[in-house]
């Protein structure tokens, strides 16, 4: 753990022991009896907190902060050494220090004629030597150059792949499924994402779609997570079903999956074992973390089937710009560290523990999903990177919905129970703008009345005099009240398209950095994933013991089999359960 200490000695290991950190703790207590409906009457103060970039716009204005709890936080994130931290992280540090491997996911969308050092060696060439055979095998699939077995175009696409290797690629893919370029480049074709093992879902993923006509990306860095493995073997059944040697076509099964098969993978000798060719490996590092690979083959290479290769590299120069924001911009008025220094504001010193991640956007419909992803299983973690146990709770519980849909669900309990900050995000301009005559405005204008009314609902709230004044009952008075004091902040995006998802993109995953450096917990591993993977090993195991002994004994399960795999007697009883349940009948008559 040498790498640990070195990354950790530009900043206190044990943030909660600083004089910075008790300072913001007392200061949370000062900022108890302010009420945001006074903060923001004050004119200077909001002003102050807004920041920009590139036609970006954050205003945290409805955070329970003042201009001195800003400074306060910024004081903590000097004592965290987030600046050398980022430096760290930007030139091929190895920050995932239980792994010993360098975060640089932000080197895959480095632009040629740039440098991005790992390990002493430049990346820059790699990274854009595969987007090179990405663009070269797009364009030839697109064209028609490229065909499957019997000649057809491959006109669909299905992605199988889950978490990191699934989120991302399919935020990004809802995101630009309306934007005009995007739109018109992706004319006659499909592209589904098959994630779950549940059969469900290849029943899901594959409706309407052809054989003929269909190419399968098995998206996995390690090329062992059981699910793809799984549904990756399911599809290649599926197509040599139709179109193998026992099929019409005659093709032997080689055949198939050459033209059929293609993988994304930083494992390319599993790849070759699956049966896939060299030239249909599209490879990237283990410097890139899962769920920080959307700008890798894992989102590159299915988008770049749907929306061209043109449409891909706008999106990873929007990344890259944001990444050179966050790389050079002072702390003040660096978008994904204001973020990053509220989420710990509300999650460390004022004890919200969740966050709500609004898009009024219903292109953005998948885009909490990603986030999730990136930010829980980045911080949710009980040590710091040295292993001390952390005396708070890292990591927010992170979830949302597009606006206005969530409004009609979730919003009751964020405005009236449990306080909950809330991230509001809003385009200036529509993806696809609709305008009636007789309409009191248009319909992009009428999602976005929501946008900026809901924030101050949350912040100003109601109070039982204003309730009196406009003559409402006593007896529902309480029930009508809202309290405010609601902390939000809000981000105006110009508009939607490829470049401003991939600064979206950067802005959230450099948030979560800046919060797991601060926190300096280790937010680039997943240890906590790994107990379920082992314990459904085993009962796959034993599910398997007593299906095959099944067969064997005209269907009679033997039940000792579960009785002597080790369970929990609970375990053994709902798995029996399980294995004893017959099709069609319900659970009165089984
Ligand atoms: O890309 P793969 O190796 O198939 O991994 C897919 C996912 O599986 C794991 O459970 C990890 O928790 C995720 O971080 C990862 O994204």
């Amino acid at each position: 753990m040498a790498a640990a200490a070195a990354a950790t000695s530009a900043g206190a290991s044990r943030i909660w022991t600083t004089a910075e950190w008790a300072a913001l703790k007392t200061h949370a207590e000062a900022i108890g009896s302010t009420h945001l409906r006074d903060l923001l009457d004050d004119e200077d103060r909001s002003i102050a907190m807004f920041a920009e970039h590139t036609g970006i716009v954050l205003d945290y204005s409805r955070q329970r902060v003042t201009v001195e709890t800003m400074g306060k936080l910024h004081d903590l994130a000097r004592a965290a050494g987030l600046e050398s931290k980022i430096a760290a992280m930007f030139s091929g540090k190895h920050l995932n220090v239980t792994e010993d491997r360098a975060v640089a996911h932000a080197a895959l969308r480095a632009p040629k004629g740039t440098t991005f050092t790992v390990d002493g060696k430049d990346v820059v060439p790699d990274v854009n030597a595969v987007l090179d055979r990405v663009e070269a095998f797009s364009d030839a699939v697109r064209s028609g150059k490229r065909t499957g077995v019997t000649g057809k175009p491959l006109t669909d696409v299905v992605s199988i792949g889950i978490g990191g290797s699934y989120l991302g690629p399919e935020f990004v893919f809802e995101a630009l499924r309306h934007e005009g370029d995007a739109a018109s480049a992706a004319e006659g074709r499909r592209l589904r994402f098959l994630a779950n093992v549940d059969p469900v879902d290849v029943a899901r993923a594959l409706e309407g779609l052809d054989p003929e006509t269909t190419l399968v990306v098995v998206v996995s860095k390690t090329f062992t997570t059981a699910e793809t493995m799984l549904n990756a073997r399911t599809l290649r059944d599926w197509l040599i079903r139709s179109l193998g040697p026992s099929s019409s076509t005659a093709k032997s099964e080689k055949e198939v999956v050459a033209a059929h098969v293609i993988a994304v993978s930083a494992a390319v000798d599993k790849c070759r074992a699956f049966g896939i060719e060299d030239d249909a490996i599209f490879g990237f590092w283990d410097w890139v973390g899962g769920r920080y690979s959307v700008c890798s083959s894992v989102g590159v290479v299915p988008l770049a089937l749907q929306y061209s290769f043109p449409i891909v590299r706008q999106f990873l120069d929007g990344a890259h710009d944001m990444d050179n924001h966050f790389r050079t911009t002072p702390l003040e008025r660096n978008l994904p560290v204001l973020l990053g220094l509220l989420g710990v504001w509300n999650s460390s010193f004022l004890g919200h523990g969740s966050r709500a991640i609004l898009p009024y956007s219903q292109a953005l419909l998948r885009f909490a999903a990603h986030i999730q992803q990136v930010d829980m299983e980045s911080n949710g973690k009980r040590v710091t990177v040295d292993g001390d146990v952390l005396p708070f709770e890292a990591g927010e519980i992170n979830f949302g919905e597009p606006g206005t849909n969530g409004q009609h669900s979730f919003y009751q309990l964020i405005h009236q129970g449990r306080v909950v900050p809330c991230d509001f995000i809003g385009m200036c301009e529509s993806q696809s703008p609709v305008y009636m005559k007789g309409e009191v405005v248009a319909n992009h204008d009428e999602l976005m009345s929501n946008f900026f009314a809901q924030p101050d609902a949350l912040a100003r709230g109601k109070t039982e005099a204003e309730l009196e004044e406009a003559g409402v009952p006593a007896e529902l008075r309480p029930h009508k009240v809202f309290p405010g004091n609601r902390p939000s902040s809000s981000l105006l995006l110009p508009r939607l398209n490829a470049f401003t998802c991939g600064q979206l993109l950067s802005l959230y995953e450099h948030r979560t950095a800046v919060q797991g450096f601060v926190w300096n917990v280790p937010s680039f591993d997943q240890w906590g994933v790994e107990l379920g993977k082992v314990l459904a090993s085993h009962v796959r195991a034993t599910l398997s013991d007593c299906r095959k002994g099944a067969e064997s004994a005209g269907g009679r399960v033997d039940m000792s089999t579960v009785d002597s795999a080790g369970f929990v007697p609970s375990t053994s009883a709902l798995l029996k359960r399980y294995l004893r349940h017959e099709s069609g009948k319900d659970a009165h008559t089984a």
